[in-house]
């Protein structure tokens, strides 16, 4: 496969991390995944490593507090060749993705947060977006008109991403979901990160023929702090590059519960998702999904059960669609935002900006947060 996709380098002039986009993103025939690291089933191998994380940085009752595991429990990779990307393979409890699922769906589109309907509809319309979908969610038909939610591709929390300027501001920012930092927080310590500050937040929902074209995330104003990605519903196919846009990237499955963590040198690389895989007909949504949560992980904790009528309008939701949220921390400690815009190249060298940011800067539109690589 990989000589074919070298052949195609040659044939048409096109990079290799495109060639890869394109060769997942085809949908007639379906591509190849034989390829593609399956982390729910890899052990180690020549290119992936168990990694041990911090077992003392979060106690048990923490973990479960959170809907997670205990640390030690975890199964965590690193990949060869990549020093700082972390994949941790669904550490959640049984249950508690469901809770995310509607946080995600019910509560995080809900105004202050910023949506993509926001771009093109007035405050009132983009106003319970869930209240104003559920029905025809419920009763899907094929001549339903689409509903609000599954309009929605992306959401913006904490410091709102401008997605024309790239940039963050001090003034257009809204409180960052409190669940949503102590779960972040908490990944993040166990990955040698204590102290990380969620401070922005974007989340995509896909929808079975979505994809994200090839970025990097460089807008952050420190880069030494993670990036931390979590992903619900259906599977997604992750393709992690390199420094330079065009370097062949790994493919990997991004399946529900499914946690990455983009560190040191590969909190700059470049990365995108070329394809949603159709869930097979006897298993349209994970089983990990189906669980409700148990009495111990629900009663003290951040994280609450999800009423039944929640849980069917997200698992109907769910069966077309992926929701991925990631976690950023947008400043260093005791920076701020400058005051004043300075000259252009100021900011490239002040902020430590990726050396191809001019002509290579993230591709997404404002109004769909995706760009169509084909
Ligand atoms: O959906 C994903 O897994 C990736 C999302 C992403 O790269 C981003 O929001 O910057
Ligand atoms: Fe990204």
């Amino acid at each position: 496969m990989l000589g074919k996709m070298a052949a195609s380098v040659a044939e048409h002039g096109e990079d290799a991390f495109r060639t890869v986009f394109r060769f997942y993103k085809r949908r007639n025939p379906p591509p190849d995944f034989s390829q593609v690291i399956d982390f729910s089933k890899t052990v180690e191998n020549e290119r992936v490593f168990a990694t041990e994380l911090d077992h003392g940085s979060l106690s048990e009752e923490d973990a479960c507090r959170a809907g997670l595991r205990p640390v030690k429990d975890w199964r965590a990779f690193s990949l060869q060749g990549y020093p700082g990307f972390i994949f941790i393979s669904n550490p959640f409890l049984l249950g508690s993705q469901q809770y995310w699922v509607k946080q995600c769906l019910k509560t995080y589109p809900q105004k202050p947060n910023v949506c993509n309907l926001d771009m093109h509809m007035s405050p009132t319309e983009t106003e319970n977006i869930w209240e104003k979908s559920i029905d025809g969610i419920r009763k899907k038909g094929k001549r339903e008109p689409r509903s609000l939610l599954e309009k929605l591709r992306w959401v913006t929390l904490g410091y709102h991403y401008n997605w024309d300027t790239k940039t963050y501001s001090a003034d257009h920012y809204s409180p960052f979901p409190v669940d949503l930092h102590s779960l972040s927080q908490k990944v993040a310590a166990a990955c040698g990160f204590p102290g990380f500050k969620a401070e922005a937040g974007i989340l995509n929902y896909y929808r079975s023929d979505s994809s994200l074209g090839i970025h990097v995330d460089e807008s952050e104003l420190d880069h030494t702090w993670p990036l931390l990605s979590f992903s619900f519903g259906q599977t997604a196919v992750f393709l992690l590059g390199g420094t330079k846009r065009q370097d062949p990237p790994t493919a990997m499955f991004m399946r529900s519960g499914d946690i990455m963590v983009m560190s040191g040198s590969s909190r700059l690389l470049y990365h995108a998702v070329p394809c949603i895989i159709p869930a097979p007909a006897s298993d349209p949504l994970p089983p990990c999904l189906g669980q409700h949560l148990g009495k111990e992980a629900g009663s003290d904790g951040l994280i609450k059960d999800v009423s039944e009528v929640e849980w069917e309008v997200c698992s109907k939701y769910l069966l077309t669609s992926r929701v991925n949220m990631t976690v950023r921390q947008v400043l260093g400690l005791g920076q701020t935002f400058p005051t004043a815009l300075p000259r252009l190249g100021a900011v490239a060298e002040s902020s430590g900006y990726h050396e191809e940011s001019g002509q290579n800067a993230k591709k997404r539109k404002s109004e769909s947060g995706y760009e169509e690589d084909s």
